[in-house]
């Protein structure tokens, strides 16, 4: 199986209602997850009542429309519709002789479904002709017995003989329709050159709609599209026809037209975009929306306007830097319990590396500063708030989903990062000749700090966009909770703390 976007080029007449012809063809291409592109044969004033007037372009002119797509496109599967007419038929035949895909499907349109000919009477030899280039041929019960030379099939196991005829003669797979049979089912088959025997046969209840306006195009490209991803023709069949079904099914809220109207090609979409439409853009916004009033506090607490204005005594920052060393152990942890549960591999490295990050690079500038004033590391015990905080951050990232643990651990970037950007201003502003914490502010602005925040707030996103309304409503708890324990975690400080070595300091 592919995981790439088949390239699936539609070589069809038009349908200015958008039903059938290439317009079908490009929607059902991109509702199977393909890329749609489509060379025109022949322009049909057509809508769901009727075929009014046909208008074929040079067949040079399509030779030019093939050969632009191809020069430039690798393409994966062609899906061959109305050909029209002699010149055409043998315009396209020609440019397959120079230029086949892996896949081409032709589904051998005479007559539309509101009665209109589709293709000359005496363009039929010529069709019959190029079936042999196709790996799958696709009629409907009439056009099975112009290609079999044969009357119309009154039964279901005569279609099947007819479909196996036309497979021997021109060594090809023939997807028998049963949509115009007469009576409640719609059976189709795939029938091959060796066997009367269908490869493949499905059977369902047929959908009371008289909206069957371009199924065959639809299910022809759908097919095409799918036989790309699965290289498995029954696979693909079982699903374009469980697709077909439900487009067949919600069609009539397409409302289009007074005759025969088009299916709904993006009746699976709907949905997703109902589920769209309740999460924000980026969920991330309005996690930050509600944690302003947090935020407010955290700007206003007398430890974080002392650090930013120069005037903290450095018992307390030393302080401060002993318990986050602490935490960085916590938080360390928790990111690559994190990374353990990440889904994808780009979040996946990203914790990691931020785990390592923690012990390597952070922890051992706090250790630097603490051994500078004399202090070794961690030297008092992790206060209160310091286990709460890696408690929960620890609780959160091993337990939770992996969304709910994400939002844990977003504040600790993304707080950090804004408080930071708030002490430089308030830094900026002082006028202490000299910032005894200069340099370390500096540290919360660094541009790999800010983008790490991006990725990390990217990442939330992307998991609050695949996760239901009941794990987002509790990544929105988890969030809040984190950005209060780093309100308390800047609080704490203000306490009075005592670290071994320093008189009269004591952390709450
Ligand atoms: N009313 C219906 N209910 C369920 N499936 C249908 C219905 N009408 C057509 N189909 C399916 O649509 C596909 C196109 O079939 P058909 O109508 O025979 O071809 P065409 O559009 O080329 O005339 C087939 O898979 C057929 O089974
Ligand atoms: C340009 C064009 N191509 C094909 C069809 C057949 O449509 P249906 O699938 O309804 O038979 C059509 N009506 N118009």
């Amino acid at each position: 199986m592919s995981a790439r976007v088949p390239r699936v080029l539609a070589i069809a007449g038009t349908d200015p209602t958008g039903g059938a012809g290439q317009h079908a063809d490009l929607k059902s291409i991109a509702a199977m997850g393909g890329y749609g592109m489509s060379a025109v044969t022949a322009l049909v004033a057509q809508n769901t009542e009727g075929v009014r007037s046909v208008h074929v372009p040079p067949a040079d002119f399509l030779t030019a429309q093939l050969d632009a797509v191809s020069d430039d496109v690798e393409i994966d599967a062609v899906k061959i519709g109305m050909l029209g007419s002699v010149p055409v038929i043998e315009a396209v035949a020609g440019w397959l002789g120079r230029h086949r895909p892996p896949v081409v499907v032709l589904d051998p349109v005479m007559v539309a479904t509101s009665g209109g000919r589709l293709l000359e009477p005496d363009a039929e030899d010529a069709l019959r002709a190029v079936l042999g280039l196709a790996d799958l041929v696709t009629p409907n019960l009439q056009e099975l017995a112009v290609l079999a030379g044969d009357a119309l099939a009154s039964s279901w196991e005569e279609a099947l003989a007819q479909g196996h005829r036309v497979a021997r003669e021109h060594g090809t797979l023939v997807l028998v329709k049963g949509g115009h049979l007469a009576g409640d089912r719609t059976p189709d088959a795939l029938v091959g050159p060796e066997s009367p025997e269908p490869l493949v046969a499905f059977d369902g209840a047929r959908v009371p709609t008289d909206n069957s306006h371009g199924t065959g195009c639809s299910l022809s490209s759908a097919l095409a599209t799918l036989q790309v991803r699965h290289g498995d023709w029954a696979r693909s069949l079982r699903i374009a026809r469980g697709w077909l079904r439900g487009a067949l099914e919600r069609s009539a809220e397409l409302e289009v037209g007074h005759g025969s109207g088009p299916v709904h090609h993006f009746h699976h979409v709907q949905e997703a975009l109902e589920t769209w439409g309740t999460v924000p853009e980026r969920f991330s916004d309005e996690l930050w929306e509600v944690s302003a009033p947090v935020r407010r506090e955290i700007e206003e607490l007398e430890f974080v306007r002392r650090l930013g204005d120069g005037g903290l005594e450095p018992e307390r920052f030393l302080a401060y830097l002993d318990q986050d060393l602490q935490y960085l152990d916590g938080y360390s942890r928790a990111l690559a319990a994190l990374a353990a549960r990440a889904p994808a591999e780009e979040a996946r490295s990203f914790f990691a590396a931020g785990a390592v990050s923690c012990t390597e690079t952070e922890a051992q500038l706090h250790r630097a500063r603490l051994r500078h004033a004399g202090l070794e590391g961690a030297g008092a015990p992790a206060g209160e708030v310091t286990r709460r905080y890696t408690t929960f951050l620890l609780a959160a990232t091993a337990a939770e989903p992996y969304p709910v643990g994400l939002a844990a651990v977003l504040p600790c970037y993304w707080v950090y990062a804004d408080v930071g950007r708030h002490l430089q201003e308030l830094a900026r502003r002082s006028d202490a000749a000299a910032h005894p914490y200069a340099d370390w502010l500096a540290t919360y602005a660094d541009e790999g700090f800010q983008e790490a925040t991006r990725t990390a707030r990217r990442l939330l996103d992307q998991a609050a966009r695949d996760a239901g309304p009941a794990v987002r409503e509790r990544m929105r708890e988890v969030f809040l909770e984190a950005c209060a324990l780093e309100r308390d975690f800047f609080a704490a400080p203000a306490a009075a703390s005592r670290l071994p070595g320093v008189v009269a300091i004591e952390y709450s």
